[in-house]
């Protein structure tokens, strides 16, 4: 397929380097107003380009990772040449309503939210289409399952799939980083924290994603009756560890809805 990625930034970066490893035989343009931090991805196959609408009508999908308030700029510069094509917007915010009347309803407005591990295969993208563009929309899931899972889900969820998929990156590395500064107190350098830190992260998913079960299942495996598991769970909890998280996670949708 060939792929347009419109915003070469932190998200289509993440997008373009993830399809050119872990999707096979695309052809993938991106662009952005100033390219010259971004011309290293031709190394991987990718084209770069300053112009929106560089072979734009050969495009199969075209993937919007602008900021809101860069929309409506660069619709106004790539509707005159486009027509039938599927436009898959990680805008946050910008509903599928909103952005099929700005595209006509010759094209179709697809709402994906990614996030940067997309760049690692290991994104949790979540999709979702008006029941019309069911069909055109498989090949964006396709796309998204070569970059992690893409769970369709219905369009009210796009918010919170927004603070829980993408948001959620920032929040698991804080979690990370909070354990990393934990392990240099009590010995660790923190190369060595950072390493231990995020193999047991990575390795808790695997868990969780293998065994299909509640984490409090798997928990239980690990607190031993009097040991330090249960001592340090309790010791986090009193300060508000789960409140907290699930505070900030509820704060960032509001801030979404503004
Ligand atoms: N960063 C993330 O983890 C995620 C971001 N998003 C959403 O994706 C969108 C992009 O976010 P980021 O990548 O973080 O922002 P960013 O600011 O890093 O990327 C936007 C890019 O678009 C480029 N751009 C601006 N105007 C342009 C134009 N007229 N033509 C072509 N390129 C233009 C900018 O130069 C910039 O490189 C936002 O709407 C954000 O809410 C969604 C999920 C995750
Ligand atoms: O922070 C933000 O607003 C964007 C949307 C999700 C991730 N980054």
């Amino acid at each position: 397929m060939k792929i347009h990625i419109i915003g070469g930034g932190n998200l289509g970066v993440a997008i373009a380097k993830g399809l050119s490893k872990f999707s096979q035989g695309n052809q993938i343009t991106i662009t952005r107003r100033n390219t010259s931090s971004i011309l290293y991805l031709e190394e991987l196959g990718v084209t770069v380009s300053a112009d929106n609408k560089h072979v734009i009508q050969y495009a199969d999908i075209i993937i919007l990772t602008i900021k809101p308030y860069q929309v409506d700029t660069v619709l106004a510069e790539i509707l005159p040449v486009i027509s039938n094509k599927v436009i898959a917007s990680a805008v946050s915010g910008l509903s599928i309503e909103n952005l099929q009347n700005k595209i006509g309803a010759g094209n179709s407005a697809i709402r994906i939210m990614p996030n940067i591990a997309s760049q690692f295969g290991a994104s949790a993208t979540c999709i979702a289409f008006h029941e019309k563009d069911k069909e055109k929309a498989q090949n964006v899931v396709a796309l998204f399952q070569d970059l992690g899972t893409a769970p369709i889900i219905d369009e009210k969820l796009m918010d919170a799939a927004t603070v829980l998929a993408a948001s959620g990156t920032a929040f698991a590395l804080r979690y990370i980083r909070a354990s990393m500064q934990a392990g240099i107190e009590i010995g660790f350098d923190w190369q060595t924290a950072l390493a231990i830190s995020a193999q047991t992260v990575k390795g808790a998913a695997e868990m969780i994603m293998e065994e299909q079960i509640h984490p409090e299942q798997l928990i239980d495996r690990v607190t031993t009756p009097q040991g330090c598991t249960i001592a340090g769970l309790n010791e986090m909890e009193m300060h508000g560890f789960s409140s907290s998280l699930i505070r900030g996670i509820k704060t960032s949708l509001k801030q979404i809805k503004g």
